[in-house]
C-alpha cells in the first residue's frame, strides 16, 4: 500500500472507501478478508438496531442500541449517515470517521446502498466501489447458504436487491464478488490506484518535472 505522507511531509487526508452492495453480496465476508490482508485500513464500526447474531460482540461487529438510543445519536447529530433496512435502524458513526481520516489513514464503510448514497452528498470525493452477484440466482444461493434469514426475509431482501442494482450508476467503480480473493485484489487495486491519481505519490510532481527541464 501507499503511505498518505507525502514527501514534503505534510499529512493528507486518507481516502474514505465505500463499499455497498445488497445483502448476501458478500460484503462481510470480503471485507473480513480485507481485514486480515490489509490491515493498514480502517474500519468503521456502524450502530444498528438489529440484535447480536450467536458469536457478534459489540464494538467489533457492531455497536448494538435500543431504538431510543439509536434516535439520540440521530438528534445529537452523531451519525456520518443512518438508514432503515428490513425493520432496523443502521448508522455510521461520525467522528470515528472524520478524526481517522484527518490522520492520513483510509477507512473503509460496509453499508447498504441508500447510506452510500448518503455518504455521497456528504463525501463526493470518497471511492464508492458496488459489489456485485455474479447472478441473482447465485445471490439467492448465498442467502439460503448463510442461513441467517428466514425465507420471507430472504424473498424481501432479493426484492430490496433489484432495486439496490439498479443505483449501481452512482458509483465509481463495480466489481463483481466471484471468488473473494478476486474481489479483494480488485478492491485494492483500486484503492492503489486512487493514491496513485490523488498524486499522493509525488503531490510535488509539478516542482519535480520544473527542476528537470
Ligand atoms: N446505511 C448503513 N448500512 C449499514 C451500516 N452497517 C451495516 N449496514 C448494512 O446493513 C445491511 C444489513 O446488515 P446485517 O444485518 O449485518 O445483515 P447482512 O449484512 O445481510 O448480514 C447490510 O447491507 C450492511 O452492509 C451502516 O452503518 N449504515
Ligand atoms: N465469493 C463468494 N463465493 C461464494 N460464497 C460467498 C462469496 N462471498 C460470500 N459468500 C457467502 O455468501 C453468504 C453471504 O455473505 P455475507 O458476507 O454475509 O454477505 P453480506 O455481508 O453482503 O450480506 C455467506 O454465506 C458467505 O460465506
Amino acid at each position: 500500500m501507499t503511505s498518505n505522507k507525502v514527501a514534503s511531509g505534510t499529512r493528507t487526508q486518507g481516502i474514505l472507501v465505500v463499499i455497498s452492495g445488497p445483502s448476501g453480496v458478500g460484503k462481510g465476508t470480503v471485507c473480513s478478508a480485507l481485514r486480515k490482508s490489509a490491515p493498514e485500513l480502517i474500519y468503521s464500526v456502524s450502530a444498528t438496531t438489529r440484535m447480536p447474531r450467536t458469536g457478534e460482540m459489540e464494538g467489533v461487529n457492531y455497536f448494538f442500541k435500543s431504538k431510543e438510543e439509536f434516535k439520540q445519536l440521530i438528534e445529537n447529530e452523531e451519525m456520518l449517515e443512518w438508514a432503515e433496512y428490513v425493520g432496523n435502524y443502521y448508522g455510521t458513526p461520525r467522528k470515528f470517521v472524520e478524526d481517522t481520516l484527518a490522520t492520513g489513514k483510509d477507512v473503509i464503510l460496509e453499508i447498504e446502498v441508500q447510506g452510500a448514497l448518503k455518504v455521497k452528498q456528504k463525501f463526493p470525493e470518497g471511492v464508492f466501489i458496488f459489489l456485485m452477484p455474479p447472478s441473482l440466482s447465485e445471490l439467492q444461493n448465498r442467502l439460503v447458504t448463510r442461513g441467517t434469514d428466514s425465507a420471507e426475509l430472504i424473498a424481501s431482501r432479493l426484492s430490496v436487491a433489484r432495486d439496490e442494482i439498479a443505483l449501481l450508476e452512482h458509483y465509481n467503480y463495480a466489481v463483481v464478488n466471484d471468488q473473494v480473493e478476486n474481489a479483494c485484489s480488485k478492491i485494492m487495486a483500486i484503492i492503489t490506484a486512487e493514491h496513485c491519481r490523488r498524486e499522493r505519490l509525488f503531490p510535488n510532481i509539478s516542482e519535480w518535472i520544473d527542476e528537470v527541464k
